[in-house]
C-alpha cells in the first residue's frame, strides 16, 4: 500500500485553502528528502501499546518545521473483545469558539486519517484553520495495539 500519493493531492488543497505557501510532492521520497536536508532525520512511524490504565494525552505530532498535515492510525485489535475503552478521540479548535470533541469508532483493522495540525473549513468568507488535537481515552481493560503513520521525519 502506498497511501502517500493519494494524501499529497488532498494535503496540497488544504494548503491552498488555509493560505499555507508549501506545497507536497507526489513522491514521499522527495518530501523525505525535504526533511532531511532540514535535519529531520529520525523516523517517526510508531507501534504502540495501551494496558490497563494506559492512555494518550491530546497532542500534536508535529516533530520540525516540515510538517505533512494528514496522518493515519490503524487500530490492530479489537475493541470489546482485545480491550475496553481505549477510543480514539480528536478535538477540534474553531476560533471563538470551545472545543468539540469527536470519538472515532474503529474496528479491528480500520484506519483513521486525520489532520496533524489544522485543516481547513468553508466558513461564510471563505475558508478558516480549526485546530485539531487527537489522543486515546483510557482502557479500562486488555490490550490495545496501534500503527501510527506520519509522514514527516523529526529532527
Ligand atoms: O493509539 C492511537 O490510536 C493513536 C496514537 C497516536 O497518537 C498517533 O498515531 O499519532
Ligand atoms: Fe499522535
Amino acid at each position: 500500500m502506498n497511501v502517500y500519493p493519494h494524501l499529497a493531492p488532498i494535503a496540497n488543497r488544504w494548503h491552498e485553502a488555509m493560505g499555507i505557501d508549501v506545497r507536497f510532492p507526489d513522491d514521499h521520497a522527495a518530501f523525505i528528502a525535504r526533511c532531511h536536508a532540514a535535519g529531520q532525520t529520525r523516523p517517526t512511524p510508531l507501534l504502540l501499546q495501551y494496558g490497563e490504565g494506559d492512555y494518550n494525552a491530546l497532542h500534536q505530532d508535529l516533530y520540525g518545521e516540515h510538517v505533512f498535515p494528514l496522518q493515519i492510525a490503524v487500530l490492530l485489535s479489537q475493541p470489546g473483545e482485545d480491550f475496553e475503552g481505549g477510543e480514539f478521540v480528536l478535538t477540534e479548535q474553531r476560533p471563538r469558539m470551545q472545543s468539540r470533541a469527536m470519538v472515532v469508532p474503529l474496528k479491528q483493522g480500520d484506519a483513521v486519517v486525520f489532520a496533524v495540525d489544522s485543516r481547513p473549513v468553508q466558513g461564510t468568507r471563505g475558508f478558516y484553520r480549526v485546530k485539531l488535537l487527537h489522543g486515546v481515552s483510557k482502557l479500562r481493560s486488555g490490550h490495545r495495539h496501534t500503527l501510527g503513520i506520519i509522514f514527516h521525519d523529526a529532527a
